[in-house]
């Protein structure tokens, strides 16, 4: 069965042919009713990765394929079919949330009615507001609540819930979970693993444009040792403790004497810095 989205060894650099490579060499694929989510901290290449898949820009090489389509050269079969939600949105700012759904309904063939949107994204009662007037949240739900407004199949979500307050973004992840439910591919970036443990069926950690790490969510943590930190009292002498394997000291916080596990080094005395 082909999947729904298809990523193969893409690459995409900035700047022409001696510029920055952002993107080296990255696969994944997600198939329907799956969500893909790619995790990794500021720069690692993720939101590069999402514009390419939306259909913003051509990979410099590698393949993508969105519903069988290529989203930058077969843009409208792809396009229609697909709901995006890029990091910042841009809103003209004196237009009421209500009216800025309306405005993007008029742009698509077969439309949420705008009260269906906001309720979505429980922004009913934000209808009449000016979105100058909407917090950084609300912005994000709103958002959303384009990316939803013509039924896609897909759905990109770049960083959904950056921003969010805790009950906010559960009820985010409960709607993606519906749409998932519902048999819509999400692929999703996000700095929280806590939020891929949550909705991912896989993941990858992508780090300086690449995947470091893939799987499902289970496999991928089960790959990286667990750290636990912890400071010993400044009476204690490192060297009098039982051996504990796997551990070894770590920077001393302060003046005190640290030790973290998951290395499978011996302990050794730690110095004060
Ligand atoms: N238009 C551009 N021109 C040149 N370099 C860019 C451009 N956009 C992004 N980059 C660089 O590409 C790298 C990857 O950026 P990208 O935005 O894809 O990372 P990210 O993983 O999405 O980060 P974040 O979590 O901060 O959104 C960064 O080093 C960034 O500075």
């Amino acid at each position: 069965m082909t999947a729904t989205i298809e990523v193969t060894d893409l690459s995409r650099r900035y700047g022409g042919p001696a510029g920055y490579e952002a993107v080296r060499g990255v696969s994944f694929s997600a198939g329907r009713g799956e969500l893909f989510a790619l995790l990794g901290t500021n720069g690692a290449g993720k939101t590069s990765t999402l514009e390419v898949v939306e259909g913003l820009d051509r990979p410099t090489a590698g393949r993508v394929r969105v519903l069988g389509h290529d989203p930058y050269g077969q843009r409208s079969p792809a396009r229609s079919r697909m709901g995006v939600m890029l990091q910042e949105g841009g809103f003209p700012p004196d237009l009421t949330t209500a009216e800025t759904v309306r405005m993007w309904a008029g742009t698509l063939t077969a439309a949420r009615p705008v009260p269906e949107a906001l309720s979505l994204v429980d922004l009913s009662h934000r209808a009449a507001v000016r979105v100058k007037q909407l917090s950084g949240g609300e912005r994000r739900r709103l958002d959303l609540a384009l990316a939803l407004l013509g039924r896609p199949e897909v759905l990109v979500l770049d960083e959904p819930t950056t921003g969010l307050d805790p009950e906010s973004r559960r009820a985010t992840w409960h709607l993606i979970r519906r749409l998932l439910g519902d048999g819509v591919t999400v692929l999703l970036s996000t700095h929280y693993l806590e939020e891929a443990q949550e909705l991912a069926d896989r993941l990858a950690i992508m780090h300086d444009g690449r995947i470091v790490a893939t799987g499902s969510v289970a496999d991928v943590v089960a790959g990286f040792p667990a750290r636990i930190r912890f400071v010993l009292p400044d009476r204690v002498d490192p060297a009098r403790l039982p051996h504990l394997p796997g551990t070894r000291p770590g920077p001393a916080p302060g003046s005190r004497r640290g030790r973290t596990g998951g290395s499978p080094s011996r302990p050794t005395r730690s110095s004060r810095p």
